[in-house]
Parts: C-alpha cells; structure tokens; sequence
C-alpha cells in the first residue's frame, strides 16, 4: 500500500483527550478482533500457547544438554519476550540470554548455543534470518509465530520444533501467546522453573485484571480508564524498580507509542536514577509545576505539558531467595522526588506468587491503558499507519 492510501489521511483523532469517548459506546473495540477484546483474551492466550507448546516436541532441545547460551531473536513484541525469558530466569541462570533485534544471529553463535526465533506474523526478516542462520552454523533452533508462514516452513527444513500460535491480533496484542513457548523452551532446557500452577496463577491474574479493567466498567472503579485519564495529555513517565519491573515499563513504553502514540521515557530505576532522573527538574518537570503559583494565568497554566511518572514497584518476593531482593529505597526516593516537586505519580505495585505472575500484575492493567488512551482521543489502536508506511518504505531493505 503507497503513502497516499494509508498515509495522513489514515490518522484521525482528536489532540484533546475526552473521557465520555471511554464511557460511551466501544463496541468496535471489543468485537472479535478488536483492541480491547484481544486485551482481555490474555488469559486464555497464556493456557492455548501452554498447551500448544506442551505438543509442539520441545523436549528434543534437551537432548544435547545446556546450552552455552540462548538467543532469543526477533523484533518488537517477538522480542520482548526475550526480555521477559531473561528477567524469568533470573540473575542467578546458568547461561546467558540474550535478545537479539537485527536480521541473522550473532557472530559467536555456533553449535553449542540454542537459537529462539520469534515471530508472531511467521514473516519478519529479522527472525527469518535468525532461523537460518541458526540452522547454517548448526545450532539448536526453536521456532515460534504463525501457522503455515515462512517460519515454520523454515523451522521444517532444520528439523526443528516449531510452535504455531494462532493469529487472531497484531503482535503487540499477543504478548502472552508468544512468550509462553519462550517460557516453555527454555523449562525444557532447565533454565526457568515454570510449574503448571505459575502459569495457571498468573492466567487466573489476566483473567480477574481483564474483568477489573472491562469497558463497561466506570473510571472510578476501572483502574485502566483511571490510569488512561491520569496519563491523558502529559508525557508519560514509567520507571521500574527492579529488572521485572523495568521489563513491564519498557513493555508500557511499547503500548503507548503503538496505541495511544504518546512519547515515551520508560527505563528501570537502577539506571534511571544515575542519568535520567535529571528530567524530574526540567522543562516538563519541576519548570512546568513551578508555573502554578497564584499569579501565574490559569489557561496557560492548564496548556503546559507535564511528566507523570508510572512507578512500577516491585517489592521481591518474601522467600525466595533466587533473585536478589530489589533496593526499595530507590522507589522511595523517586516517589519522594516526584512530590518535592509537585510532579504527580501513579505506583502500580507488583503482586502474585511467582515471576510470571508478578510480570502480568505489572502488564495488564496498563496494557488496557494505553487502549483507552488512544479511544479518549479518537484513535484507533488498531491501525497505525506511521508503522505501515515504514514498512513501505523500507520494504526489500533488509
Ligand atoms: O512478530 P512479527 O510478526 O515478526 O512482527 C514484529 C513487529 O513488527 C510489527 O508488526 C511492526 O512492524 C510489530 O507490531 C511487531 O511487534
């Protein structure tokens, strides 16, 4: 499709958001394969991959051994769960893992190592390339993305595992669906230990996070509407406080830019607070608080673009001991940074019994956030018409 049948004239929506736009009739977005249905089928997304992933052979990936290390390839979603295997498995993981966003694999990959490629279209590049170059230096592959596509036809020719995972919604919106067989590959290498009951817990979670945020429930009792409407007009800033928590922000970065096209600055406050956190006294930081004194204009004072933080707080687990217990002082001291300078934040606390679980806590709610977000001004998540004109643009440069 060129640029001028989905370029400008693709994009509506409204600069100023309006909470009666989320109040009102979403019937669009909750029919199948809309955004807010294929939000609240994470639940059963997370049991449909843990079975097809139990059927999908991957026990043969065990049969060599550890690994020297893991790739997990692909890009945009495909490659988030990456990021969530590495946090799952925790610092104390025998072998590195490692994500890996361009075309092919990197250049130490060999056979000792296991290559994970992910793709939830079976057709990136990027995650095409991995596979075959996995398969060329003879490495352990595992594929994962949509039935009948070039990458289980791929995965076929090596001989390798290939978990199909039904395409009913654009990647982003299919997160669990393709992180499970990630999980689940790397359980058969022994290098998470992911019971069945993680997986029904935190299934159960998505399920009860989904009822609590559902369309028809009022912002004052729907935490994802009040979240969208706290974030609504600000430049939205979501730190996390441990690596899990920086994992979750980093994903809420994704889904406001794709869904609710706001700008961004997401990160994990280990990193955040040695650089980033400068922000907090700037122009859209203290500057632009400093401005409410009692002779300063109430109309330009309501125009000023502001920072809210989202502070995922992640407390660690009480008894386990295979993860360091995360520095809670540095979640204090940005919460308590933010209120020196009337900078508001919005804490959203990790909970449940086991990693995947404490991810989803951190995940779900925002992730109908960002929904509502884009529906407050107009938009319409679903179609994003600065990523497909990229597409255009830069198709055959790989
Ligand atoms: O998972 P796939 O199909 O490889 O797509 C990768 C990424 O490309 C996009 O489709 C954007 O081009 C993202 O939405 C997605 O996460």
């Amino acid at each position: 499709m060129g640029l001028e049948d989905d370029g400008l004239a693709g994009i509506t929506g409204d600069r100023l958001p309006d909470e009666r736009r989320i109040e009102g009739d979403l019937s669009e977005s909750i029919r199948p394969g809309g955004a807010l249905w294929a939000l609240a089928s994470a639940g059963p997304q997370l049991r449909e991959s843990a079975a097809l992933a139990a059927d999908a052979g991957l026990a043969a990936l065990a049969e060599e051994g550890r690994p020297r290390a893991v790739v997990v390839a692909g890009v945009g979603t495909a490659a988030r769960t990456g990021d969530i295997l590495a946090t799952v498995a925790g610092p104390r993981c025998p072998v590195p893992i490692l994500g890996h966003r361009s075309a092919g694999v990197p250049g130490w990959v060999g056979a000792a190592d296991v290559v994970i490629a992910v793709s939830a279209s079976g057709r990136s590049p990027e995650a095409l390339a991995a596979a075959e170059a996995a398969a060329r230096r003879g490495a352990r592959l595992v594929a994962i993305g949509a039935p009948d596509s070039e990458l289980q036809a791929l995965a076929e020719r090596a001989r390798a595992p290939f978990v199909a995972v039904p395409r009913r919604a654009p990647a982003r919106l299919s997160l669990w669906a393709l992180t499970v067989p990630v999980l689940m590959a790397a359980k058969e290498l022994a290098l998470v230990s992911l019971v069945e009951a993680d997986i029904a817990e935190t299934a159960r979670r998505l399920d009860e996070d989904a009822e609590r945020c559902r369309p028809d429930a009022d912002a004052y009792v729907n935490p994802a509407k009040e979240l969208a409407m706290n974030l609504a007009g600000s430049i939205p800033v979501v730190w996390g406080s441990s690596p899990l928590a920086g994992v979750a922000a980093r994903r809420f970065g994704d889904m406001l830019a794709a869904n609710s096209r706001y700008p961004v600055v997401s990160g994990e406050l280990g990193e955040v607070g040695r650089g980033r956190v400068g922000l907090l006294d700037g122009v859209f930081g203290s500057l632009a608080e400093g401005q409410k004194d009692i002779f300063a204009d109430p109309e330009e004072d309501e125009e000023l673009t502001r920072l809210r933080i989202v502070l995922m707080r992640d407390d660690g687990l009480d008894g386990d001991d295979s993860t360091p217990k995360p520095d809670t002082r540095r979640a204090d001291a940005v919460a308590d940074l933010a209120g020196r300078r009337g900078i508001r934040c919005d804490v959203i606390p990790a909970e449940g019994g086991c990693a995947l679980e404490r991810l989803a806590s951190l995940i779900a709610v925002p992730d109908f956030a960002s929904v509502y977000l884009a529906l407050a001004h107009g938009l319409d998540p679903m179609r994003v018409p600065a990523v497909s004109e990229m597409k255009d643009l830069t198709l055959g440069s790989e």
